[in-house]
């Protein structure tokens, strides 16, 4: 691997790959490019030589140094590195094919989604761009001017640059460059440009983007996480600049292990795959999924800690059944009905097989957004083989028992107390319910079975009710109790009567008037959570819950709301997003070199979750901690979690660890600088 120097550092976030070989060959195979090692040549050295190529009869490549650029010494010695005596010092030039993540960014030669499957074969570029190959004349038309948002993204780049050429102290330079960046992503009025300036910066300055992130994580959670990040999925086919992460498409079958090795960093901790069929509540985006992998390891490194060279996001794609996805020239994705069955299984099946053989047994596999249908049987399937976490199901569920273990403590009672009705049985709401049962016996040593009596689900033809149980999905049938059948959520709160309320259907605007209104004459404060994502998507709105319930509602959602002011008196609402508990989670799993995932680290990152709300957050009506301080709570999560995987004799870093909680912080990342020499 050459160095960087010079220009090449600016130009990459992290560091790129190249394969270096002696410049002494005399032909390469292009696209080439040169560099020194060092720079403390002898004066007149410039960092990149003046090559003229040319071309041999039987067609292949030459490259002659071009004789005016010599020093001395004629064109076999052109910095005289031959002629040199033992006492001067000469530039190691050495002279590197560019391929791979390097080629893509470097401007000279990169062709981005022109690059035909052969050159992906031979350049190493295989999975590092999404599957649709375009000719050049559909990438210019696809660079219409956008508003003006690219004026302040090249603003943004102006400052990146600017900043660091000035000449302050490290420290100075970093609260400069953050100040004037929030000062000018502030500016931008529309969201979606405020996540592009923000990829844009994570392209140019990693440890920039993780800074601001960190500094700003309240304000700046909606732009990079939901709910921008939705808009920003369905939108990808114009707004995609640089690729991120790998995609793994049906065209790479029988291949998956070559294109894993394509991608630049080795040690990978936390791999966040989709299938991009059910993102968010938005549905089937196919390809344009990835947006989500790159946002929820973007969360696991500004609020977990991970290092962001050891995390990997993926896009498997088996193409889309979204319509308006097939018929859209500029989508990136493969243009076919998604795979089903065994090919489904069969793709799968390799990449999964593939990660293990790459990275080793402790990669963290992440599944997310993926469809009711194969995220149960992905989990099942893989459980016990690998280190998998499903943070729709799990994730969600985890957190939501945390926000009713804080909410507890404002409305009384213990779990076992209080009923349950949930609005959407798949992944979130199932996972939940099970988490909640799962608890609800511990505390009480009743049956598993007994506990799931408290819980009730309405799904899209009603009540879930034993007399339908021949046609419900397995992961639907432990909830099928004795009960007449109830087709609307309305009845099935009048009905059932819970003292809780949830909704997980990805469907928007369900929680109605009439149905919040009923559960406040149910109850002195109904617990009422809004959890689809989206905001688009969300039950009902903060302002809703509040009003509709005359205050009395104990009220969180999966995506943010701003503050309410009713009759006098301002609300402040959580954030029931499973983003509070992933990250510490896999922090948690990978201090303790955990091998697999068990329900009860579930529970303990619940517990350690619900143990941060300060008593200033109940009197403010809160049933989870801010964000501020996710990084302290992520550490304590991460210990519960890792304290767990010892005790259950999962954990294969030995010994453990004394205090688990300074341990986990002393393993997060800074993003603070580095001094170069
Ligand atoms: O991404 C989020 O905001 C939460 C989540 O996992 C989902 O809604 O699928
Ligand atoms: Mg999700």
């Amino acid at each position: 691997m050459i160095s960087l120097n010079g220009s090449s550092f600016l130009n990459n976030s992290r560091y790129g790959v190249s394969k270096s070989i002696p410049q002494s060959h005399g032909r390469v195979q292009a696209p080439m490019v040169v560099s020194a090692s060092s720079s403390n040549g002898r004066p007149g050295d410039r960092n990149v030589a003046v090559l003229k190529e040319s071309t041999k009869r039987d067609g292949s490549p030459v490259i002659e140094v071009d004789p005016k650029s010599t020093v001395a010494g004629g064109v076999e010695d052109v910095y005289g590195e031959d002629q040199a005596t033992e006492d001067q010092s000469v530039t190691p030039w050495s002279v590197s094919v560019a391929s791979g993540y390097s080629l893509l960014r470097d401007p000279h030669h990169n062709k981005g989604l022109a690059f035909s499957e052969k050159e992906r074969d031979a350049h190493y570029l295989r999975g590092l761009l999404p599957p649709v190959v375009v000719p050049q004349q559909l990438q210019v038309i696809k660079k219409k001017p956008q508003p003006s948002g690219h004026l302040i993204c090249a603003f943004i780049i102006f400052l990146i640059l600017e900043e660091t050429t000035n000449d302050l102290s490290i420290v100075m330079l970093f609260t400069k460059q953050i100040k004037k960046l929030m000062h000018t992503i502030r500016q931008y009025q529309v969201p979606l440009q405020k996540y592009m300036a923000m990829m844009d910066i994570q392209e140019m300055n990693e440890r920039l983007f993780y800074k601001l992130l960190m500094q700003n994580v309240e304000e700046l959670l909606p732009v990079v996480y939901t709910p921008t990040v939705g808009e920003a999925c369905q939108k990808y086919g114009s707004i995609f600049r640089r690729p991120q992460g790998l995609f793994i498409s049906l065209k790479e079958k029988g291949k998956i292990l070559e294109v894993l090795k394509n991608w630049p960093q080795r040690k990978i901790q936390v791999i966040v795959v989709t299938d991009g069929e059910r993102i968010l509540g938005l549905g089937d985006l196919g390809c344009q999924g990835m947006g989500i992998p790159v946002g929820k390891l973007s969360l696991y490194t500004a609020l977990g800690g991970i290092r962001p060279s050891a995390c990997l996001p993926i896009t498997i794609d088996v193409g889309t059944n979204n319509e308006k996805l097939l018929n859209d020239e500029f989508y990136i994705g493969l243009r076919q009905k998604r795979a089903t069955g065994q090919e489904y299984a069969e793709l799968l099946h390799e990449f999964m097989t593939a990660v293990k053989q790459n990275y080793g047994e402790k990669v963290l596999i992440q599944f997310e957004d993926f469809a009711n249908h194969n995220a149960f049987d992905l989990l099942e399937k893989y459980g016990t083989t690998h280190l998998v976490f499903n943070d729709d199901i799990q994730g969600t569920a985890s957190v939501v028992l945390a926000g009713l273990m804080a909410a507890l403590k404002l409305v009384g009672g213990t779990l076992a107390e209080h009923k349950f009705l949930f609005l959407g049985a798949g992944e979130a709401g199932t996972g939940i319910a099970e988490l909640i049962a799962l608890e609800m016996s511990k505390q009480t040593e009743a049956p598993l079975e007994q506990s799931r009596q408290r819980i009730w689900l309405v799904d899209s033809k009603g009540l879930i009710v034993r007399s339908r149980m021949e046609s419900l999905q397995h992961f639907k049938k432990p909830w099928a109790h004795e009960h007449e059948p109830v087709k609307t959520l309305i009845d099935a709160i009048k009905a059932i009567k819970p003292t809780v309320l949830i909704g997980s259907s990805g469907v928007g605007r369900t929680f109605t008037k009439e149905v919040i209104e009923a559960m406040a004459s149910l109850n002195e404060k109904p617990i009422v959570l809004a959890l689809s994502n989206p905001t688009s998507q969300s039950e009902c709105t903060a302002e809703e819950a509040y009003t509709w319930s005359q205050g009395r509602a104990i009220f969180a959602s999966g995506s943010p709301f701003s503050p309410v002011e009713y009759e006098g008196k301002v609300y402040l609402s959580g954030q029931a997003n499973n983003a509070y508990i992933f990250p510490g989670f896999g922090l948690g799993l990978i201090i303790s070199g955990a091998i697999r995932v068990h329900d009860d680290m579930l529970l303990a990152a619940s517990e350690a979750l619900a143990a941060q709300v300060t008593p200033e957050n109940f009197d403010e009506g809160l049933i989870y901690p801010p964000f501020t301080n996710i990084r302290k709570i992520s550490a304590h999560i991460a210990a519960s979690v890792a304290a767990k995987a010892y005790e259950l004799g999962l954990a294969t870093h030995l010994p453990r660890p004394q205090n688990l909680v300074a341990y986990a912080e002393s393993c997060m990342y800074s993003p603070n600088y580095q001094n170069y020499r």
